[in-house]
């Protein structure tokens, strides 16, 4: 595999990471910066694992986007972590497989009018993808994250990923387009935790990060706004908003900014308290925002039928043959919902939930589970009331 990468060696006097014996592994941990990644490889050279850290660094906001771009702070902070924890530390430039898979595939989406998830993509093709790629030739056997979320091997050898034991952290949702050969390889030491352990963690480690504050924004992207970051490569192109019987109510700036279920940003005041207008559909024929009152009657705005492509599954396969049912969470923040799931010929499957779910965009992502148990996930890609 052809990679740009930039390694940095620090040799480090005392090392704390142990040589490998059965049952322990060589993991390079994916050091962020954040408190999260530094506890994970904590407990893992807890654990007697040998261990090494590595910095990716994605993004450069080289082109002048406003907001606040982080990296380089980031970068100091693991690079003091993997200091006080004694082990090797990388940075690996992976800026360019980033634009391509994930810049690009963010643009393409809004530009076509879909609702993009990078962060879920960026799992699959960034921390378990190229970087899991870069480990496994530099001779790791796995690589971890601070994500909350927890890994089991099961009796056959597969592996399972569960929700995280932090309910109100879990991070799951996040990895449900991760493929049984990823999951297999991957390690969540944080995810066994509740997020005050995980402090803890790192605060008996003495570990520079303990109390730093969680991160918030795109995956890599850091703390610009989304209606910024694609302004800078979509140009607006206004348009007339509309409600449900056509009647024009006012100018959006570009499809591309608004999306489904919003109820703020658009323009279009309430006339009471009460009745707020949302975005209920895009008609990108005729360049129109459309929008109506948040309620379950609302055409447009709840959905229970769904066809969901680029299926992919952890573990055992989703479907053996027939309909099955299951828990599918349509958003990061949403509850799991009971839903049967259909397999088609064509290879996508129908998602039918048991009650109509609120603002479902093409392009969005569903996470598939049973019990606590994520089963994989896929993409929406036409939704029907
Ligand atoms: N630039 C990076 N380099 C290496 N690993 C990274 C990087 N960004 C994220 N990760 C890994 O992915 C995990 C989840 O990323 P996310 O952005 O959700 O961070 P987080 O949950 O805030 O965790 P943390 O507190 O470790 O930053 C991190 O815990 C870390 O292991």
């Amino acid at each position: 595999m052809l990679l740009t990468v930039g390694t940095s060696h620090f040799p480090l006097g005392t090392s704390r990471s142990a040589p490998t014996t059965p049952g322990m592994a060589k993991v390079l941990v994916g050091l962020s910066g954040g408190v999260d990644s530094s506890a994970a490889a904590a407990l893992l050279i807890e654990q007697g694992h040998e261990v090494a850290g590595a910095f990716m660094k994605n993004w450069v906001n080289a082109e002048g986007i406003p907001g606040d771009c982080p990296w380089e702070s980031d970068l100091e902070d693991a690079l003091a972590v993997a200091r006080s924890l004694g082990i090797e530390f990388r940075v690996i430039d992976l800026i360019d497989q980033y634009k391509e898979r994930i810049v690009d595939y963010l643009v393409e989406g809004y530009r076509s009018g879909i609702t993009p998830n990078p962060d879920v993509w960026c799992n699959r093709e960034m921390k378990f993808g190229v970087f899991l790629d870069y480990a496994l030739e530099q001779g790791f056997e796995s690589v971890a994250t601070g994500h909350y979320a927890r890994k089991r091997t099961l009796s056959d050898g597969s592996p399972a990923i569960l929700r995280g034991a932090d309910p109100n952290k879990d991070q799951s949702y996040f990895l449900s387009l991760m493929t049984t050969e990823q999951a297999a390889r991957a390690v969540f030491p944080a995810g066994e935790l509740l997020k005050p352990a995980v402090r803890e963690v790192a605060r008996r480690f003495g570990l520079p990060t303990a109390e730093k504050k969680d991160s918030q924004g795109i995956c890599f992207i850091g703390e610009i706004k989304m209606s910024d970051f694609i302004s800078h490569y979509i140009p607006d192109k206004p348009g007339e908003i509309v409600d449900t019987t056509g009647k024009v109510m006012g100018t959006h700036r570009g499809l591309h900014l608004y999306t489904l279920g919003q109820r703020k940003g658009h323009g279009v005041a309430s006339p009471r308290e009460g009745m707020a207008y949302v975005v209920v559909g895009k008609d990108i024929g005729r360049n129109r925002l459309v929008v109506g009152w948040d309620l379950g009657e609302t055409p447009g705005l709840y959905a229970r039928e769904c066809i969901i492509g680029s299926v992919s599954t952890i573990g055992s396969p989703l479907l053996q043959g027939g309909p099955r049912w299951l828990e599918a969470q349509p958003r990061y923040r949403a509850k799991a919902e009971r839903a049967e799931i259909l397999p088609r010929e064509d290879g996508r499957v129908t998602l039918r939930f048991q009650t109509p779910q609120r603002a479902i965009a093409p392009g969005q992502i569903c996470a598939f589970y049973e019990g606590g148990r994520l089963l994989g996930g896929g993409v929406f890609e036409s939704v029907e009331a």
